[in-house]
C-alpha cells in the first residue's frame, strides 16, 4: 500500500510533465472522450469543473457543452467541505477562492439530484473507479447526493491503476466510468 499523499505527488508530477507540450491536445482529447459517451449525449444538466494549472484542461469541454445546449454547472466550495453547483453561461463572472481556484458567481442549483452527468476531477483512478483527488473529500461528500447521475473520471495512462495501490476508505466514492487519455503521446510528440 502506498499512502494517498504519495500517489497524489506522483500523479501531479505526471500531469505537469504531460501537460507541458500536450496541453492543447489534452483539451481536445477530453472533449472527444467525454462527448462520445452515451451518458453525456443523453444528459441535459452536466456538472463540470473549471480546471486549474496541472489538471486536464476543461475550457473547451465547457464551451462545447454550452454550444450543445446543455445546462452547465461548475462547483463552488461551501462550508463543511460541501460543494455547490452554479449554472453558468457566456456572461458568468468568476472570483478567486483563497485556495487559488476560480469559482463562478451565481445562485447554486438547489436540487443537485437534477444533475444527469458529473465529470469528477481526479488525479489517479483504478479500473473499478476508485479515485484519488486533491484531498479535501469534497467529491466523496457530493457524489453520495447524486446517486442517479452518471459519474465519469478521465485520467492519464500513467495515473491509472488496475487495482488501487492506496488504502481505499469506506467514504471513498467510486465513479462509474473511467476513461484514459491514451494513444496521444506518440502522435503528439511528432508535432512538438
Ligand atoms: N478544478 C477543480 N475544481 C474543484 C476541485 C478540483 O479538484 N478541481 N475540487 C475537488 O474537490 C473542489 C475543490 N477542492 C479543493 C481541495 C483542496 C483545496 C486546498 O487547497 N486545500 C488546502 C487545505 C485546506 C484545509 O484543509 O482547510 C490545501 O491543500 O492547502 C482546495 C480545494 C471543487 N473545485
Ligand atoms: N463523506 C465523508 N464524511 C466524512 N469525511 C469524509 C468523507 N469523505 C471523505 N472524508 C474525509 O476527507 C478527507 C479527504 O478525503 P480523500 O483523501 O478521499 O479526498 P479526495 O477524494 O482525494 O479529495 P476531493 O474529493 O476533494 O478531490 C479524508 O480524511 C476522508 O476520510
Amino acid at each position: 500500500m502506498i499512502e494517498k499523499a504519495e500517489i497524489r505527488k506522483c500523479a501531479q508530477a505526471n500531469y505537469r510533465d504531460y501537460l507541458t507540450g500536450h496541453g492543447s491536445y489534452a483539451m481536445q482529447a477530453l472533449v472527444q472522450i467525454v462527448t462520445g459517451l452515451p451518458a453525456w449525449q443523453k444528459a441535459q444538466r452536466v456538472a463540470l469543473t473549471l480546471s486549474q494549472t496541472g489538471e486536464l484542461p476543461t475550457q473547451l469541454l465547457i464551451e462545447t457543452a454550452l454550444l450543445q445546449g446543455k445546462d452547465v454547472f461548475l462547483p463552488r466550495v461551501a462550508p463543511k467541505r460541501q460543494l455547490e453547483f452554479i449554472p453558468i453561461n457566456q456572461d458568468t463572472t468568476y472570483e478567486r477562492h483563497p485556495y487559488g481556484m476560480l469559482e463562478p458567481v451565481g445562485t447554486p442549483l438547489s436540487e443537485v439530484e437534477q444533475l444527469d452527468f458529473v465529470l469528477v476531477p481526479g488525479l489517479a483512478y483504478s479500473q473499478a473507479g476508485d479515485r484519488v483527488g486533491f484531498g479535501g473529500g469534497y467529491y466523496d461528500r457530493f457524489l453520495i447526493r447524486v446517486p442517479n447521475a452518471a459519474t465519469v473520471g478521465v485520467t492519464l495512462p500513467a495515473n491509472y491503476y488496475p487495482t488501487p495501490i492506496w488504502p481505499v476508505e469506506v467514504c471513498d466514492y467510486r465513479v462509474q466510468t473511467v476513461r484514459l487519455l491514451k494513444g496521444v503521446q506518440q502522435q503528439d510528440d511528432e508535432n512538438s
